[in-house]
């Protein structure tokens, strides 16, 4: 292979290190029950909304959020916690603030534009504001995320915790069980980064998801009918979905149209290749659109319509996560791809299951995105009707 991202022995070690301890399949399944709770409580959340007001748009985005940082923390620190105090800013803060610490404020930041870009002969200006902007970002990420460790070592050091403890089984257990193979500074940012993957871009698959569904009653109605016919009256679970080929391909469809990492981190071409048809020099370092065409590197046919069912007829199993190229590829492929996709696709068929959804007026055109991952501008604003009742 001629064009790479790094993967030195720092990077072989980290990602056995996190498909190890949470996003590896034996480590999904010890987590299973974290994901059906998330599911549930969102649900509840949902019935809650329209008991007392049934007419009433519902937005599942900041609920589902919060589910899912709660989700995170407990895979990388042990538990979620309703506030902490943080030492370095010398307060105690909420867990909306840590959420907005960890993972919006980073994610806003990745995408403040430097004007200098624009002007590299101007780079020796200095921009004070962005650099003390990126720098503050910086430091409180780092400073809660050491906050998070070291209540778990608290925890540890009291005997609070014990190995048969559900808790211990977490990445930050894990990195500490490992010994000095990490610094200090190494173990703040492995425990930060499962936090924010963990937290965001499942939620934007899963919220464009339901927009596309609400607004295209037939392939809503479609996916409904192959829920009813595999699930019957049982609660929609993981254990379905390698029988429900629609609602994968609802899945892969949802990620080709609005994927959340639509372009992949760097690549370095080490030595001169050829590449889609143009010569590429040793040394030039390239970066990959991910939207453009299938695995085969076919392009996409109408490639604006939402379509869930181009990706019935290719024979692939319905589980196959390598339908688009949506998780990157080779070595430094996702490690995440197997959560974000139970998560995902068991939340769709249950909200599907459960409710009939319907997008409120003036909706059908907004799909502006904002921020590094594509998240929906405006959240998905939608009137839900029971549907008949599960066990
Ligand atoms: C729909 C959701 C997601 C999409 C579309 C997505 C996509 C991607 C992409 C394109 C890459 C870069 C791959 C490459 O360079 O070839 C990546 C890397 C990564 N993702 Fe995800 N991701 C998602 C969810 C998650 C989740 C939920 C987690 C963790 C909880 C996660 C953890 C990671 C990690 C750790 C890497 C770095 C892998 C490495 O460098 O070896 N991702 N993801």
């Amino acid at each position: 292979m001629v064009a790479t991202s790094d993967y030195g022995d720092f990077h072989r070690m980290v990602k056995r290190f996190i498909l190890s301890s949470v996003l590896g399949s034996n480590a999904q399944m010890r987590h299973r029950g974290l994901r059906d709770t998330l599911i549930e409580n969102v649900l509840g959340y949902l019935r809650a909304q329209i008991k007392d007001e049934p007419l009433r748009a519902v937005n599942l985005r900041p609920e589902f959020q919060m589910e899912l940082f709660s989700l995170a923390l407990k895979e990388a620190v042990g538990r979620s916690l309703e506030s902490i105090f943080v030492e370095e800013l010398g307060s105690e803060i909420s867990k909306r603030e840590m959420f907005n610490i960890l993972v919006v404020d980073p994610m806003m930041g990745a995408i403040d534009v430097d004007w200098r870009d624009f002007f590299p002969y101007l780079r020796w200006v200095p921009n004070n504001g962005l650099e003390k902007r990126i720098t503050q970002v910086l430091e409180r990420k780092m400073a809660v995320t050491r906050a998070l460790i070291n209540e778990q070592r608290r925890r540890i050091a009291s005997g609070e915790l014990c190995y048969d403890c559900p808790a211990i089984d977490c990445y930050l257990d894990f990195l500490l069980s490992e010994g000095d193979a990490l610094s200090e500074e190494q173990l703040t940012s492995l425990v930060w980064e499962v936090i924010i993957e963990a937290s965001d871009t499942t939620m934007v698959t899963t919220e464009w998801a339901m927009y596309e569904l609400a607004k295209n009653e037939e392939i809503q109605e479609r996916l409904y009918e192959e829920i009813k016919e595999v699930c019957g009256s049982e609660k929609l679970s993981e254990e379905h979905l390698p029988r429900l080929p629609y609602l994968s391909a609802v899945f892969h469809e949802t990620l080709r149209g609005h994927s959340p990492v639509p372009i992949i981190p760097l690549r370095y071409v080490h030595e001169d290749t050829q590449l889609g048809g143009y010569h590429i020099l040793s040394g030039t370092e390239i970066a990959i659109n991910l939207y453009a065409c299938n695995m085969d590197g076919r392009e996409w046919e109408m490639p604006e319509k939402w379509n869930p069912s181009r990706f019935l007829d290719e024979g692939s199993k319905s589980i196959d996560l390598r339908r688009t190229m949506s998780f990157g590829g080779g070595k430094r492929a996702c490690a995440g791809s197997l959560q974000a996709m139970l998560i995902t696709c068991a939340a769709v068929g249950r909200f599907i299951q459960e409710f009939q959804w319907r997008l409120k007026e003036g909706q059908e055109g907004d799909t502006d995105t904002v921020q590094l991952t594509g998240v929906k501008l405006q959240p998905l604003q939608a009137y839900i009707t029971p549907r008949c009742l599960v066990t």
